[in-house]
């Protein structure tokens, strides 16, 4: 009883420190309403609110003074409400600093058509989300901020789960470790140089066309549309993962299709993962970065940069973040989340019975008839 009492009485001094409040005259009386609080009650990892504006008090207001409640409670903290009634979190536990990637929990996370997964929130809440309805991924942040463990564990549970309808096309400018998906199922290119991705975007650009033909000519708008109605002339999903895009920022030609795509691959079933470590403006400058929906925000040096990836005008700081593998996932709101850790080894025995290495005979030939070489790009050159 205390307790709740003396929770109450916080947040009602946060209320009176920043003078939330209407004030009103009634004859000759003057009257400050500050909001109700319905409900001040410990659950067990939060501190939970519920509380009512008074009438007259415009919800902008409570915008502006909402700072107080980090001041008051720290920036652990949740807050939603519908202009009237307001629910407020306050984070009391530290979340997990460290998830390992259980790919038999994490299944159920990823049954859409493009299961991206993101990380869990402070309630313990995973969050993944559909690249066919949210196209086009952005993950920013510096060096050793975990990037590189995301990417990974992105893409070894798509080649889990979505091998089959998913045609993967991976460049790994750093020629850091896109080649531990070489020969998995569903992989068709992994290109550590420049002129490899120029022939791979050309051919994407193609590829562009002629499945904007198929919809023209059926007069559908959407390739799943069109994979409905010609089951036989399927066109899987293409999805396009650029590690550290900002190396090829000079290259003209090759920012210009892969603007293209996030221009026009939504409806198409062509998708992109772009990585790079500052949110560089010369590369998202035009349509790609509002065409980038989706982004991870891992840990910015500063809150200029953290608003280039989140937006300016956002109250989260991308440069707080603190450790690894945390980072702001915006897609409708901004949640802050620690991504599932994947390592290389893991990896590697999650992807193993998914590889199909070419078997060579004598005179050099490829002898198994399961193994797809990736023609597209011509000779491997690692
Ligand atoms: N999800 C995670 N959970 C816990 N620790 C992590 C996580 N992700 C990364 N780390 C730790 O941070 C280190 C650096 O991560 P990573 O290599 O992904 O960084 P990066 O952002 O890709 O860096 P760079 O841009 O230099 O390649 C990892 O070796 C690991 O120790």
């Amino acid at each position: 009883m205390i307790k709740r009492f003396l929770l109450r009485a916080k947040l009602q001094n946060a209320f009176k420190l920043v003078d939330l409040s209407h004030k009103f005259t009634k004859g000759k009386n003057q009257f400050t309403r500050y909001p109700s609080i319905r409900i001040a009650e410990e659950r067990q990892d939060y501190l939970y609110y519920v509380f009512y504006l008074p009438e007259g008090l415009n919800p902008n207001d409570l915008k502006k003074k909402e700072y107080v409640l980090s001041q008051a409670f720290g920036s652990a903290y949740e807050l939603k409400g519908d202009g009237k009634k307001y629910s407020l979190k306050i984070f009391t536990s530290e979340p997990e600093t460290c998830i390992s990637f259980d790919f038999d929990e994490l299944q159920p996370f990823l049954n859409h058509r493009i299961p991206v997964l993101a990380g869990k929130d402070s309630l313990g809440e995973m969050h993944s989300f559909d690249m066919v309805d949210n196209p086009h991924l952005l993950i920013a942040g510096e060096t050793g901020s975990g990037k590189s463990v995301t990417i990974r564990m992105i893409l070894t549970s798509l080649i889990l789960t979505k091998r089959h309808t998913i045609d993967f096309y991976l460049a790994d400018m750093k020629r850091s470790e896109f080649h531990l998906f070489r020969y998995c199922q569903g992989v068709k290119a992994v290109m550590t140089k420049k002129d490899q991705l120029l022939s791979c975007l050309r051919f994407l650009r193609i590829e562009l066309q002629q499945r904007g033909d198929l919809l023209d000519g059926s007069e559908l708008e959407h390739i799943d549309k069109y994979n409905e109605r010609f089951p036989e002339n399927h066109r899987n999903y293409i999805l396009l993962c650029i590690d550290e895009v900002a190396l090829l920022k000079n290259d003209k030609e090759l920012m210009d299709i892969v603007e293209e795509i996030s221009c026009i691959g939504r409806a198409l079933g062509v998708f992109l993962i772009l990585s790079m470590q500052r949110p560089d403006g010369k590369v998202l400058e035009g349509q790609l970065k509002n065409n980038l929906t989706v982004r991870y925000a891992f840990q910015h040096s500063d809150k200029i940069n953290s608003d280039i990836t989140l937006g300016r005008g956002t109250k989260e700081d991308a440069s707080k973040l603190g450790r690894p593998g945390q980072f702001y996932l915006k897609n409708a709101h901004i949640t802050a989340v620690q991504a599932p850790f994947l390592t290389v080894e893991r990896a590697k025995e999650y992807l193993e019975p998914y590889k199909i290495r070419p078997h060579i005979d004598v005179k050099g030939e490829v002898v198994n008839e399961d193994f797809a070489p990736m023609t597209m790009i011509g000779e491997e050159s690692e």
